[in-house]
Protein backbone atom coordinates (compact mmCIF):
# COMPACT_ATOMS: atom_id res chain seq x y z
CA UNK A 1 0.00 0.00 0.00
CA UNK A 2 1.22 3.62 -0.64
CA UNK A 3 3.13 4.91 2.33
CA UNK A 4 1.37 8.27 3.82
CA UNK A 5 3.29 10.51 5.70
CA UNK A 6 1.64 11.31 9.55
CA UNK A 7 3.98 13.19 11.40
CA UNK A 8 2.75 17.02 11.73
CA UNK A 9 4.96 19.83 10.38
CA UNK A 10 4.11 23.26 9.90
CA UNK A 11 6.03 26.22 8.19
CA UNK A 12 6.14 29.23 10.12
CA UNK A 13 6.88 32.61 7.99
CA UNK A 14 8.55 35.49 9.62
CA UNK A 15 5.88 37.35 9.82
CA UNK A 16 4.18 34.87 11.82
CA UNK A 17 2.11 33.19 9.31
CA UNK A 18 1.61 29.53 9.56
CA UNK A 19 0.68 26.52 6.80
CA UNK A 20 0.49 23.09 8.07
CA UNK A 21 1.75 19.58 6.33
CA UNK A 22 3.16 16.47 7.02
CA UNK A 23 7.17 15.72 7.62
CA UNK A 24 8.61 13.51 4.82
CA UNK A 25 9.61 10.00 5.60
CA UNK A 26 7.82 10.89 9.60
CA UNK A 27 11.31 12.23 10.55
CA UNK A 28 11.47 15.14 12.96
CA UNK A 29 13.31 17.67 12.24
CA UNK A 30 13.64 21.49 12.20
CA UNK A 31 15.64 23.81 8.93
CA UNK A 32 15.71 27.77 8.97
CA UNK A 33 16.48 29.69 5.61
CA UNK A 34 14.64 32.44 3.21
CA UNK A 35 11.78 30.52 1.50
CA UNK A 36 11.43 30.95 -2.14
CA UNK A 37 9.42 28.88 -5.04
CA UNK A 38 10.50 27.31 -8.19
CA UNK A 39 7.55 26.44 -10.90
CA UNK A 40 9.62 24.03 -13.09
CA UNK A 41 7.85 21.01 -13.77
CA UNK A 42 10.96 19.01 -13.89
CA UNK A 43 14.44 18.93 -12.65
CA UNK A 44 14.05 18.81 -9.07
CA UNK A 45 17.41 17.01 -8.42
CA UNK A 46 18.99 20.00 -10.21
CA UNK A 47 17.48 22.28 -8.30
CA UNK A 48 18.16 20.80 -5.31
CA UNK A 49 21.98 20.56 -5.65
CA UNK A 50 22.44 24.16 -7.56
CA UNK A 51 24.95 26.17 -4.95
CA UNK A 52 23.01 29.30 -5.92
CA UNK A 53 20.25 27.66 -3.52
CA UNK A 54 22.65 27.12 -0.36
CA UNK A 55 20.77 28.90 2.70
CA UNK A 56 16.91 28.96 0.94
CA UNK A 57 14.11 26.60 2.03
CA UNK A 58 12.28 25.46 -1.37
CA UNK A 59 8.99 25.37 -1.96
CA UNK A 60 8.12 23.57 -4.83
CA UNK A 61 4.88 24.51 -7.24
CA UNK A 62 4.82 21.36 -9.09
CA UNK A 63 2.42 18.94 -7.52
CA UNK A 64 4.46 15.99 -7.16
CA UNK A 65 8.22 15.51 -6.26
CA UNK A 66 10.02 12.38 -6.06
CA UNK A 67 7.94 10.76 -9.18
CA UNK A 68 10.70 9.66 -11.36
CA UNK A 69 13.81 9.37 -8.76
CA UNK A 70 17.19 10.45 -8.46
CA UNK A 71 20.50 10.17 -11.18
CA UNK A 72 23.78 9.88 -10.14
CA UNK A 73 24.39 11.85 -13.12
CA UNK A 74 21.83 14.67 -12.75
CA UNK A 75 23.58 16.87 -9.98
CA UNK A 76 24.71 20.38 -10.22
CA UNK A 77 27.23 20.11 -7.52
CA UNK A 78 28.22 16.87 -4.84
CA UNK A 79 25.43 17.52 -2.47
CA UNK A 80 21.97 19.18 -1.69
CA UNK A 81 22.27 22.76 -1.41
CA UNK A 82 18.89 23.96 -0.25
CA UNK A 83 18.65 24.01 3.37
CA UNK A 84 15.18 22.52 3.96
CA UNK A 85 11.98 21.24 1.13
CA UNK A 86 8.02 21.78 0.79
CA UNK A 87 6.08 20.57 -1.53
CA UNK A 88 2.64 19.29 -1.69
CA UNK A 89 2.89 15.34 -3.26
CA UNK A 90 6.16 13.84 -2.27
CA UNK A 91 6.09 10.48 -4.03
CA UNK A 92 7.57 7.57 -2.29
CA UNK A 93 7.53 5.61 -5.37
CA UNK A 94 8.86 6.51 -8.29
CA UNK A 95 9.58 5.45 -11.87
CA UNK A 96 11.96 6.03 -14.85
CA UNK A 97 13.86 3.59 -16.25
CA UNK A 98 17.03 5.83 -15.50
CA UNK A 99 16.75 6.66 -12.06
CA UNK A 100 19.19 4.58 -9.44
CA UNK A 101 17.58 5.52 -6.66
CA UNK A 102 14.24 7.59 -4.52
CA UNK A 103 14.10 11.23 -3.60
CA UNK A 104 13.33 10.05 -0.39
CA UNK A 105 17.04 8.27 0.35
CA UNK A 106 19.23 10.67 -1.56
CA UNK A 107 17.44 13.51 0.36
CA UNK A 108 18.25 11.11 3.87
CA UNK A 109 21.58 10.71 2.97
CA UNK A 110 22.26 14.40 2.68
CA UNK A 111 20.28 14.71 6.04
CA UNK A 112 17.82 17.12 4.55
CA UNK A 113 14.33 18.16 6.27
CA UNK A 114 11.58 18.06 4.23
CA UNK A 115 7.67 18.45 4.58
CA UNK A 116 4.61 17.89 1.86
CA UNK A 117 1.00 17.35 2.18
CA UNK A 118 0.84 21.40 1.87
CA UNK A 119 -1.32 23.21 0.42
CA UNK A 120 1.75 24.84 -1.61
CA UNK A 121 -0.70 26.95 -4.06
CA UNK A 122 -2.13 29.11 -1.33
CA UNK A 123 1.82 29.68 0.72
CA UNK A 124 3.33 30.53 -3.51
CA UNK A 125 0.30 33.14 -3.75
CA UNK A 126 1.55 34.27 -0.22
CA UNK A 127 4.97 34.87 -0.58
CA UNK A 128 4.37 36.31 -4.09
CA UNK A 129 1.77 39.26 -2.20
CA UNK A 130 4.23 39.68 0.79
CA UNK A 131 7.84 39.15 -0.84
CA UNK A 132 10.88 37.23 -0.44
CA UNK A 133 11.35 36.48 3.76
CA UNK A 134 12.70 34.00 6.42
CA UNK A 135 11.31 30.74 7.14
CA UNK A 136 11.11 27.43 9.79
CA UNK A 137 9.76 23.92 8.64
CA UNK A 138 9.66 21.68 11.74
CA UNK A 139 8.01 19.00 13.53
CA UNK A 140 7.94 20.72 16.47
CA UNK A 141 4.23 21.85 16.19
CA UNK A 142 3.63 22.80 19.81
CA UNK A 143 6.67 24.85 20.10
CA UNK A 144 5.59 28.12 18.09
CA UNK A 145 7.38 30.71 20.36
CA UNK A 146 10.29 29.29 20.72
CA UNK A 147 10.25 28.52 16.97
CA UNK A 148 8.91 32.35 16.37
CA UNK A 149 12.10 33.22 18.58
CA UNK A 150 15.11 31.17 16.88
CA UNK A 151 13.94 32.27 13.62
CA UNK A 152 13.95 35.82 14.52
CA UNK A 153 17.82 35.20 14.94
CA UNK A 154 18.56 33.97 11.50
CA UNK A 155 20.01 36.93 9.14
CA UNK A 156 18.68 38.27 6.39
CA UNK A 157 19.64 37.02 3.01
CA UNK A 158 20.64 40.63 2.33
CA UNK A 159 24.09 41.73 2.64
CA UNK A 160 24.49 37.52 3.67
CA UNK A 161 27.89 36.80 1.67
CA UNK A 162 27.24 32.54 1.50
CA UNK A 163 29.98 32.21 -1.86
CA UNK A 164 32.74 30.99 0.58
CA UNK A 165 29.78 28.21 1.92
CA UNK A 166 29.76 26.47 -1.46
CA UNK A 167 33.14 27.28 -3.54
CA UNK A 168 35.72 24.84 -3.48
CA UNK A 169 38.52 25.05 -0.87
CA UNK A 170 41.66 24.24 -3.46
CA UNK A 171 41.76 25.28 -7.21
CA UNK A 172 41.00 22.03 -9.78
CA UNK A 173 40.91 21.33 -13.24
CA UNK A 174 38.11 20.17 -15.74
CA UNK A 175 38.85 19.06 -18.88
CA UNK A 176 41.56 18.05 -21.45
CA UNK A 177 45.05 19.47 -21.08
CA UNK A 178 45.42 19.51 -24.83
CA UNK A 179 42.08 21.20 -24.93
CA UNK A 180 42.43 24.45 -27.17
CA UNK A 181 41.79 26.90 -25.09
CA UNK A 182 42.21 27.83 -21.30
CA UNK A 183 39.71 29.68 -19.33
CA UNK A 184 39.96 30.52 -15.75
CA UNK A 185 36.98 30.04 -13.81
CA UNK A 186 35.92 32.03 -10.45
CA UNK A 187 33.57 29.29 -8.67
CA UNK A 188 31.30 31.71 -6.26
CA UNK A 189 28.89 28.90 -6.46
CA UNK A 190 29.68 26.94 -10.14
CA UNK A 191 27.00 24.34 -11.14
CA UNK A 192 28.68 21.39 -13.28
CA UNK A 193 26.44 21.75 -16.53
CA UNK A 194 28.09 24.95 -16.97
CA UNK A 195 31.48 23.37 -16.52
CA UNK A 196 30.06 20.85 -18.99
CA UNK A 197 29.50 23.40 -21.34
CA UNK A 198 32.87 24.89 -21.27
CA UNK A 199 34.33 21.55 -21.47
CA UNK A 200 32.23 20.29 -24.08
CA UNK A 201 33.28 23.53 -26.52
CA UNK A 202 36.98 22.64 -26.12
CA UNK A 203 38.30 24.16 -23.19
CA UNK A 204 40.36 23.55 -20.19
CA UNK A 205 39.21 24.97 -17.12
CA UNK A 206 41.12 25.81 -13.93
CA UNK A 207 38.46 26.58 -11.45
CA UNK A 208 39.57 29.13 -9.08
CA UNK A 209 38.21 29.65 -4.86
CA UNK A 210 35.74 32.40 -4.26
CA UNK A 211 38.36 34.43 -3.08
CA UNK A 212 41.14 34.01 -5.69
CA UNK A 213 42.72 37.03 -6.73
CA UNK A 214 43.32 38.25 -10.15
CA UNK A 215 46.93 38.33 -10.14
CA UNK A 216 46.32 34.02 -8.98
CA UNK A 217 44.27 33.64 -11.51
CA UNK A 218 45.93 35.70 -14.42
CA UNK A 219 49.13 33.61 -13.71
CA UNK A 220 47.45 30.70 -15.11
CA UNK A 221 47.35 32.69 -18.41
CA UNK A 222 44.17 31.78 -20.09
CA UNK A 223 42.48 32.57 -22.87
CA UNK A 224 39.25 33.68 -20.97
CA UNK A 225 37.80 34.56 -17.90
CA UNK A 226 34.60 32.90 -16.32
CA UNK A 227 32.18 34.55 -13.24
CA UNK A 228 30.10 31.89 -11.95
CA UNK A 229 26.69 31.48 -10.37
CA UNK A 230 26.22 31.55 -6.82
CA UNK A 231 24.46 31.99 -3.72
CA UNK A 232 23.64 35.07 -1.64
CA UNK A 233 23.73 39.02 -2.04
CA UNK A 234 26.16 39.79 -4.65
CA UNK A 235 27.59 43.04 -3.21
CA UNK A 236 29.41 41.51 -0.24
CA UNK A 237 31.65 39.74 -2.67
CA UNK A 238 34.48 42.22 -2.14
CA UNK A 239 37.58 39.78 -3.59
CA UNK A 240 35.72 38.82 -6.21
CA UNK A 241 34.20 42.08 -7.34
CA UNK A 242 38.02 43.81 -6.95
CA UNK A 243 39.67 41.10 -9.38
CA UNK A 244 36.87 41.44 -12.00
CA UNK A 245 37.96 45.04 -11.97
CA UNK A 246 41.11 43.89 -12.88
CA UNK A 247 40.07 41.31 -15.46
CA UNK A 248 38.20 43.56 -17.41
CA UNK A 249 41.02 45.97 -17.86
CA UNK A 250 42.76 43.06 -20.13
CA UNK A 251 41.58 42.89 -23.31
CA UNK A 252 41.20 38.71 -22.55
CA UNK A 253 36.89 37.95 -22.91
CA UNK A 254 35.05 37.46 -19.90
CA UNK A 255 31.41 36.20 -19.43
CA UNK A 256 29.18 35.75 -16.30
CA UNK A 257 26.46 34.04 -14.90
CA UNK A 258 23.49 35.21 -12.59
CA UNK A 259 25.74 35.70 -9.64
CA UNK A 260 28.82 36.78 -12.11
CA UNK A 261 26.62 39.25 -13.82
CA UNK A 262 25.45 40.86 -10.29
CA UNK A 263 29.57 40.83 -9.74
CA UNK A 264 30.72 42.24 -13.27
CA UNK A 265 27.50 45.09 -12.55
CA UNK A 266 29.36 45.49 -9.36
CA UNK A 267 33.02 46.01 -11.12
CA UNK A 268 31.04 48.73 -13.18
CA UNK A 269 30.04 51.01 -10.43
CA UNK A 270 26.21 49.72 -10.93
CA UNK A 271 24.92 48.80 -7.86
CA UNK A 272 22.06 45.67 -7.16
CA UNK A 273 19.22 45.18 -5.12
CA UNK A 274 16.96 42.53 -3.87
CA UNK A 275 13.82 41.62 -5.17
CA UNK A 276 10.14 41.45 -3.67
CA UNK A 277 10.37 37.96 -5.29
CA UNK A 278 12.94 36.49 -7.20
CA UNK A 279 12.78 35.09 -10.70
CA UNK A 280 12.55 30.62 -10.17
CA UNK A 281 11.63 28.32 -12.96
CA UNK A 282 12.38 27.33 -16.44
CA UNK A 283 9.19 29.36 -18.51
CA UNK A 284 10.81 33.10 -18.12
CA UNK A 285 10.96 34.62 -21.10
CA UNK A 286 13.45 37.21 -22.09
CA UNK A 287 14.01 39.45 -25.02
CA UNK A 288 17.53 39.76 -26.87
CA UNK A 289 17.63 43.62 -27.60
CA UNK A 290 20.84 43.01 -30.18
CA UNK A 291 18.83 40.06 -32.10
CA UNK A 292 15.04 40.90 -31.22
CA UNK A 293 14.36 37.47 -30.78
CA UNK A 294 12.37 36.10 -27.71
CA UNK A 295 14.04 33.42 -25.45
CA UNK A 296 12.70 30.80 -22.96
CA UNK A 297 14.80 30.44 -19.95
CA UNK A 298 15.55 28.85 -16.84
CA UNK A 299 15.78 31.62 -13.79
CA UNK A 300 17.15 31.45 -10.74
CA UNK A 301 17.64 35.00 -8.71
CA UNK A 302 16.59 37.00 -5.71
CA UNK A 303 18.82 40.08 -6.69
CA UNK A 304 18.94 42.06 -9.65
CA UNK A 305 21.18 44.57 -11.01
CA UNK A 306 19.92 48.50 -11.00
CA UNK A 307 18.42 49.64 -14.10
CA UNK A 308 18.89 53.20 -14.79
CA UNK A 309 22.50 53.05 -13.39
CA UNK A 310 23.36 50.95 -16.50
CA UNK A 311 21.43 52.99 -19.36
CA UNK A 312 23.48 55.55 -17.07
CA UNK A 313 26.86 53.82 -16.81
CA UNK A 314 29.33 54.89 -20.14
CA UNK A 315 30.75 51.61 -20.58
CA UNK A 316 27.79 49.29 -20.26
CA UNK A 317 25.05 48.58 -22.98
CA UNK A 318 21.83 46.11 -21.52
CA UNK A 319 21.56 43.16 -24.39
CA UNK A 320 18.77 41.09 -22.47
CA UNK A 321 15.39 42.92 -20.88
CA UNK A 322 12.99 40.20 -18.49
CA UNK A 323 9.71 40.82 -20.45
CA UNK A 324 7.55 39.72 -17.38
CA UNK A 325 9.28 43.03 -15.00
CA UNK A 326 11.64 45.03 -17.38
CA UNK A 327 14.51 43.96 -15.18
CA UNK A 328 17.68 43.83 -16.55
CA UNK A 329 18.86 40.05 -18.01
CA UNK A 330 22.01 40.89 -19.84
CA UNK A 331 24.66 43.56 -20.03
CA UNK A 332 28.02 43.88 -22.23
CA UNK A 333 30.43 46.14 -21.75
CA UNK A 334 30.75 48.58 -24.83
CA UNK A 335 34.11 47.95 -26.82
CA UNK A 336 35.04 44.90 -25.03
CA UNK A 337 34.65 41.27 -24.78
CA UNK A 338 33.32 41.12 -21.89
CA UNK A 339 29.25 40.04 -21.05
CA UNK A 340 27.07 38.63 -18.56
CA UNK A 341 23.37 37.09 -18.34
CA UNK A 342 21.24 37.34 -15.09
CA UNK A 343 20.10 33.44 -15.97
CA UNK A 344 21.26 30.05 -16.81
CA UNK A 345 21.81 28.77 -20.50
CA UNK A 346 23.36 25.54 -19.17
CA UNK A 347 19.61 25.36 -18.20
CA UNK A 348 19.82 22.48 -16.22
CA UNK A 349 17.07 22.21 -15.74
CA UNK A 350 15.22 23.87 -18.21
CA UNK A 351 15.25 25.05 -21.85
CA UNK A 352 17.92 25.18 -24.38
CA UNK A 353 17.50 28.61 -26.17
CA UNK A 354 20.26 30.60 -24.74
CA UNK A 355 22.60 27.95 -25.05
CA UNK A 356 24.12 30.17 -27.89
CA UNK A 357 25.56 32.52 -25.22
CA UNK A 358 28.14 29.96 -25.27
CA UNK A 359 29.11 29.83 -28.30
CA UNK A 360 29.40 33.70 -28.98
CA UNK A 361 32.49 33.54 -25.54
CA UNK A 362 34.00 31.06 -27.59
CA UNK A 363 33.53 33.16 -31.02
CA UNK A 364 35.00 35.97 -28.86
CA UNK A 365 37.99 33.59 -27.52
CA UNK A 366 38.89 32.32 -30.46
CA UNK A 367 38.89 36.03 -32.13
CA UNK A 368 40.78 37.33 -28.86
CA UNK A 369 43.54 34.40 -29.42
CA UNK A 370 44.13 34.68 -33.30
CA UNK A 371 44.55 38.62 -32.24
CA UNK A 372 47.00 37.83 -29.52
CA UNK A 373 48.43 35.21 -32.14
CA UNK A 374 49.35 38.37 -34.81
CA UNK A 375 50.51 40.31 -32.05
N1 LIG B 1 21.83 31.77 -9.54
C1 LIG B 1 22.55 32.75 -9.03
O1 LIG B 1 23.72 32.91 -9.33
C2 LIG B 1 21.87 33.63 -8.00
C3 LIG B 1 22.57 34.93 -7.74
C4 LIG B 1 22.18 35.60 -6.42
N2 LIG B 1 22.48 34.75 -5.31
C5 LIG B 1 20.71 35.96 -6.46
O2 LIG B 1 19.92 35.35 -5.76
O3 LIG B 1 20.32 36.85 -7.17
Amino acid sequence: MKYQAKRRALILLADGTIFHGKSVGDKEGTAFGEVCFNTGMTGYQEIFTDPSYFGQIMVTTNAHIGNYGVNKEEVESDSIKISGLVCRNFSYEYSRPLADDSLQNFLNENNLFAISDVDTRALVSYIRDNGAMNAVISTDVDNIDALKKQLSDVPSMEGLELASKVSTKEAYFVGDENATYKIAALDIGIKKNILRNLVKRGAYVKVFPYNSSFEDMSSWNADAFFISNGPGDPEPLVDAIAAVKKMIQTDKPLFGICLGHQVLALANGVSTYKMHNGHRGINHPILNLLTGKGEITSQNHGFAINREETEANDNLEITHVHLNDKTVAGIRMKNKDVFSVQYHPEASPGPHDADYLFDDFFKLIEKSAKRNEIV
